[in-house]
């Protein structure tokens, strides 16, 4: 076939592919009432138009056309599979607490993060969420406010004191990678660090790649960072095991000898490789998302210093009540109620997780509509964070918002999740950003280099240029060099 005449067909075909494709989901889904909207092109769907969305962060408004012109549920097609996007507080209550709705698989999370708390399921899921959910309850966190007041420290010591600019994301997500090493580990991976937070990062990005596993694609880089990763902490398993044998360990603050105690007391039956999985996916989860609220933090409030004086009021009230050189306290974090409020909102107006994916493992029906098994369920948190019936002038930056919790209804405010799904480290990020904020407010006053940096969600959300800010030191570190 010459050039000339392959165009007409390609044309024709572009045509009848998604004809036949209606045609034939209309056929298989005869008796179903599905959701208005298009599957649109076979595999693509909407896929690529919602990744560009993100990529200009207009997801928001990419939604609300859809709600407009469908309402508020209707179907498409997101990365190869047929999916309903469900919108408003009804739907996020019925997509994180309906049990025929399970959290969405891919190839690549399966390959990457194995038999963890994203892919198990019926009993050993019931285990591990048992056991990451008291990992993580706050009675553990006041245990390791200690590490994550040092390592702030630290980090503020060695990158922020001294320079007159810094470049914010890269460093908070260091901080936050650092904070959950130190605390996952116990101690004593300080040399290895610096490798394992590189393979973390191409492991994260090949978590939302194609499965394809050819040399120089994000998911066959994954793979070896993931097999790296496996490696070290198998080996950090095996000695933790070992201390424990020999009653050399102190405490069970560390994840594997957390994990290990609690299978000898009958909690749960996993074995080393899937503790393994398990500390990669609490690892994962537990540094990106508080570096984007800490990034954010930072941008709001270089142009608000009404609200920065407030915050810095707040903290310096807290320092008063401390020695210099004493470390925060679970009794500090508790009073800094007006800095959680800003942080509050600042993950109301930019959510470090875009949306929730889930899966219908039977048919299901909502709002008269059916959702056939298999099919994907999606529902994005900005269309209820920035829906001016849950939230009054939703665009505007208003942490009295927060004053009153109760006041905000239920499944309006879902930056955490919610349902047996919940994210289950929001008390360990709350302390660890507080932390942050309270030596940072004290220490510093910061100016944006560039003032019209947009941000991006690739799939978080980050400031184009990563958020370089000019610094200047408000009062010296009196802590550091005591
Ligand atoms: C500002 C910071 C954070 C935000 C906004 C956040 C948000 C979320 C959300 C929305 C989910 C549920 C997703 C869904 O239902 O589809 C989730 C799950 C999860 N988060 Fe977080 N998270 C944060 C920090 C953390 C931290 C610090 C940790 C660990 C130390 C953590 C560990 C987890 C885990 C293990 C899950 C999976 C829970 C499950 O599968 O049942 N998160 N997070």
């Amino acid at each position: 076939m010459s050039m000339d005449s392959s165009i007409p067909f390609a044309l024709l075909l572009a045509l009848l592919i998604p004809i036949l494709l209606h045609v034939v989901i209309r056929r298989k889904y005869s008796s179903y009432n599905l959701p208005p909207g298009s599957l649109g092109f076979p595999v693509i769907g909407q896929t690529i138009s919602l990744l560009r969305a993100l990529h200009s962060n207009t997801d928001y408004q990419w939604c609300q056309d859809r709600i407009e012109k469908y309402g508020a549920v209707s179907k498409m097609s997101l990365f190869g599979s047929p999916t309903a996007l469900l919108a408003g507080p009804a739907a996020n209550h019925f997509v994180f607490s309906n049990q025929d709705l399970i959290f969405t698989e891919t190839k690549a999370i399966n390959a990457l993060v194995g038999r963890s708390i994203l892919t198990l399921s019926g009993e050993e899921l019931k285990q591990v969420r048992g056991a990451l959910h008291g990992y993580l309850r706050p009675e553990m966190v006041t245990k390791y406010m200690r590490k994550m007041d040092e390592e702030v420290r630290r980090h503020i010591d060695l990158n922020w004191v001294g320079h007159k600019t810094v470049t914010v994301a890269p460093l908070a997500k260091r901080l936050t990678f650092d904070i959950i090493c130190s605390v996952v580990f116990g101690q004593g991976i300080g040399p290895i660090r610096e490798a394992l937070a590189t393979d973390f990062e191409t492991l994260v990005q090949a978590l939302l790649s194609l499965p394809v596993n050819i040399p120089f694609t994000k998911f066959n880089k994954g793979l070896s960072a993931s097999r790296r990763i496996r490696k070290v902490l198998r080996e950090i398993a095996r000695e933790r095991e070992a201390a424990l044998q020999q009653g050399h360990s102190s405490s069970a603050d560390d994840f594997f000898t957390y994990m290990r105690v609690l299978r000898s007391e009958g909690t749960h039956s996993l074995t080393v490789e899937d503790i393994v999985d398990n500390a990669i996916v609490l690892l994962t989860a537990g540094y990106g998302n508080s570096a984007v609220l800490i990034t954010f933090l930072l941008r709001y409030l270089a142009n608000d210093p009404d609200i920065l004086g407030k915050i810095t009021e707040e903290q310096e009230e807290i320092a008063s009540s401390r020695g210099p050189n004493e470390p925060l306290t679970w009794d500090d974090v508790s009073r800094m109620k007006y800095t959680w409020k800003v942080a509050l909102e600042t993950l109301r107006t930019v959510p470090p997780i875009f949306g929730s994916f889930r899966t219908a493992i039977k048919d299901i029906e909502y709002r008269g509509y059916h959702i056939p098994k298999g099919w994907k369920v999606f529902t994005a948190q900005s269309i209820t964070h920035l829906d001016g019936n849950f939230f009054n002038d939703p665009v505007k930056f208003d942490p009295t918002r927060f004053d009153n919790q109760t006041s905000i209804p239920p499944y309006c405010f879902v930056t955490f999740g919610g349902g047996p799904r919940m994210c289950p480290g929001n008390e360990f990020a709350r302390t660890e950003t507080l932390v942050t904020m309270h030596y940072l407010v004290r220490q510093f006053r910061w100016k944006l280099c560039c003032k019209e940096e947009g941000y991006r969600k690739d799939p978080l959300p980050m400031p184009v240029l990563g958020l370089p800010i000019e610094l200047e030191t408000r009062s010296p570190p009196e802590y550091a060099h005591a």
